[in-house]
């Protein structure tokens, strides 16, 4: 469970947020604090506006009415971006450009380093990084080598390695192996432990729920749920593996990933109907 301090310093908060994309509403109204310690996990259909929240906090999307604080700062004003950390929804972590693992992380530390030079302490910060998600050992690796867990692992230790206050993640284990669910789920927990706040958006709650404070369930660009998330039912029907912890199918289920792993049955949260 993260350092919930309900008390403690808003670090995001999103007033009356509305923004448009392509002259569509799709966000309607938002009204969202996250404080200081807190785990929220944005939650919601295909399609409700969840990424585009996200995006609208860290000022990918102009917002049409409404305000936005980081750290109690408007957005718009925001410059200390080294307190957030963002893992945006997986997409390649290289695009095709050979760059190796260490590259990669190291492209999170600028903001930390002076005038762009690596110092002794930035190297040794990259490495501890790359040790946290259990990738110590690809560090010279081309992240084309990589498989999408492994290269979730890389975008999550770009994210962490400036040690941020701030972790916004969209997805983090879309499409992402067993075993790299677990090294992230534990990364997190790590990170949770140390204090740090995190808005991630989910498709179900599975390995990471223990972690999780608090539900934001939007439909259709509002906030139709905000508060502490669901629990399991008693019994939990035996399914694939991807499905363990909370990750259990429910009538009214409403989310299908498109990304998940081949093979694997569409993933459904449950959470609306
Ligand atoms: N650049 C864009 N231009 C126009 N419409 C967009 C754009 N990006 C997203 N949308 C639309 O905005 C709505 C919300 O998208 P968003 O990606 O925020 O939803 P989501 O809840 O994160 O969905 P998913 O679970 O599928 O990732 C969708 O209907 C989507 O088609």
């Amino acid at each position: 469970m993260g350092v919930t301090d309900v008390t403690g310093e808003p670090v995001i908060s999103m007033r009356g947020v509305r923004a448009e994309l392509g002259s569509r509403p799709v966000l309607r109204g938002i009204d969202l604090t996250v404080h200081r310690g807190e785990v929220a996990a944005l939650l919601g259909a295909n399609g409700s506006g969840k990424s585009t929240a996200i995006r609208s906090v860290i000022g990918q999307v102009p917002l049409s009415t409404g305000a936005i604080e980081l750290f109690g700062t408007d957005r718009g004003r925001f410059r200390d971006w080294r307190r957030v950390g963002y893992v945006p929804q997986r997409t390649t972590a290289a695009g095709g450009v050979p760059a190796t693992v260490t590259e990669i992380v190291a492209s999170g530390r600028l903001s930390r380093t002076r005038f762009g030079l690596f110092g002794r302490a930035d190297r040794a910060a990259v490495h501890r990084a790359l040790e946290l998600v259990g990738m110590a050992d690809r560090a010279k690796d081309s992240v084309n080598a990589l498989s999408g867990g492994q290269h979730q692992r890389v975008l999550i230790a770009r994210a962490l390695v400036a040690e941020p206050e701030l972790l916004i993640m969209d997805e983090p284990m879309a499409g992402v192996d067993l075993a790299s669910q677990e090294v992230l789920a534990r990364t997190l927990r790590e990170q949770v432990a140390q204090g740090t706040t995190v808005l991630l958006v989910l498709h179900e709650l599975g390995p990471l729920e223990p972690l999780i404070d608090r539900a934001v369930v939007l439909r259709d660009g509002c906030v139709l749920h905000d508060g502490p998330p669901p629990h399991a039912p008693a019994s939990i029907p035996p399914s694939s593996q991807l499905r363990s912890s909370r990750g259990y199918p429910q009538p009214g289920h409403d989310h299908v990933h498109p990304h998940g792993p081949a093979g694997a049955d569409p993933i459904r949260t449950g959470l609306l109907s």
